[in-house]
Formats: C-alpha cells, structure tokens, sequence
C-alpha cells in the first residue's frame, strides 16, 4: 500500500519506530515528518496528509502528536477525510469495518511503540464490511 505518514514534535519519535515498521512490511511509506523535535504545529502535518489521501496520491494516511487528538481534529476538517483516533487494536479494526476511516491517528504520549505497532498492523489488515455502514457514513457528508 501506499501510505503517507506525519507528525509533530509530540509523535516525532513514534513516526520513525512506525516508518520503520511500514517499511518491513514492504510498504510505500512517504514520511512528510517532522523531522526533527523541534516543535511545529500539528494541523500543518495533517493538511499535507489529508490532501494526499485525497488525491489519491496515497491510499491511506497515519498522523501522529501526542495525545492523537489534536490531529484528529484537525484532519476531519477536510471533506471525505475519515480521521479516527485509536489507542487500541478493536477500535482500530472497527474503525475500518464500520467507519472506513482512511487516517488513523494515535498519541505517542499515550501508547508506546508495541502497542502503536499492534494497531497499524491491525488497522491496515482490516477493511471496510459495506453494508448497513455505507450509508451511515455517507451521511457525514
Ligand atoms: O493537539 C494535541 C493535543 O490534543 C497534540 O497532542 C499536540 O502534540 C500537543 O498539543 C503538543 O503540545 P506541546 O506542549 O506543544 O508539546
């Protein structure tokens, strides 16, 4: 797959341990950073994802700060973005089964790097069930 990833200073350091891991899995990562931990601020990285995903530059996207909220927020300001903030493996799935979410975000200040790697795998193994949720989430727009 081809998957774009960002974060702030919060999520610098968890970026790289999740690049790391998405190229293992011989994915297409496009690391947009930061890359430093230097502080910048989030919605920048999540508007570059967003666009991405959008375009279909990328067919999904992972956004990382520290808590994953602020991230979220910000992303799910963009039409057709589906940006779901996940800590666990079942929220993770589910939010692919029933919610199609198309961004996945967590907080490094929350999870540590097994758990984040637990997710991702997760999350990018599970797809959308159709059905009854198709036109629940057709309604967000
Ligand atoms: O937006 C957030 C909180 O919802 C993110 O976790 C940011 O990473 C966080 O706000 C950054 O905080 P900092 O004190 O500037 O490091």
């Amino acid at each position: 797959m081809k998957i774009i990833i960002g974060a702030d200073h919060g999520g610098f350091e968890l970026k790289q341990v999740v690049v790391g891991l998405l190229q293992r899995l011989e994915h297409d990562v496009d690391d947009i950073g930061c890359h430093s931990p230097e502080s910048v601020d989030y919605p920048d990285f999540a508007e570059t994802v967003c666009a991405a995903v959008l375009a279909g530059r990328a067919d999904c996207g992972i956004l990382i700060c520290g808590t994953g909220i602020g991230m979220s927020m910000a992303a799910n300001r963009y039409r057709g973005i589906r940006a779901a903030v996940c800590h666990d493996e079942y929220t993770a799935r589910l939010s692919r089964q029933h919610n199609n979410a198309n961004v996945l975000c967590f907080g490094a200040r929350v999870i540590g790097p097994g758990v984040a790697e637990g997710l991702v795998k997760t999350w990018l193994a599970a797809s959308f069930d159709g059905g009854r949720h198709q036109h629940r989430i057709a309604k967000f727009s």
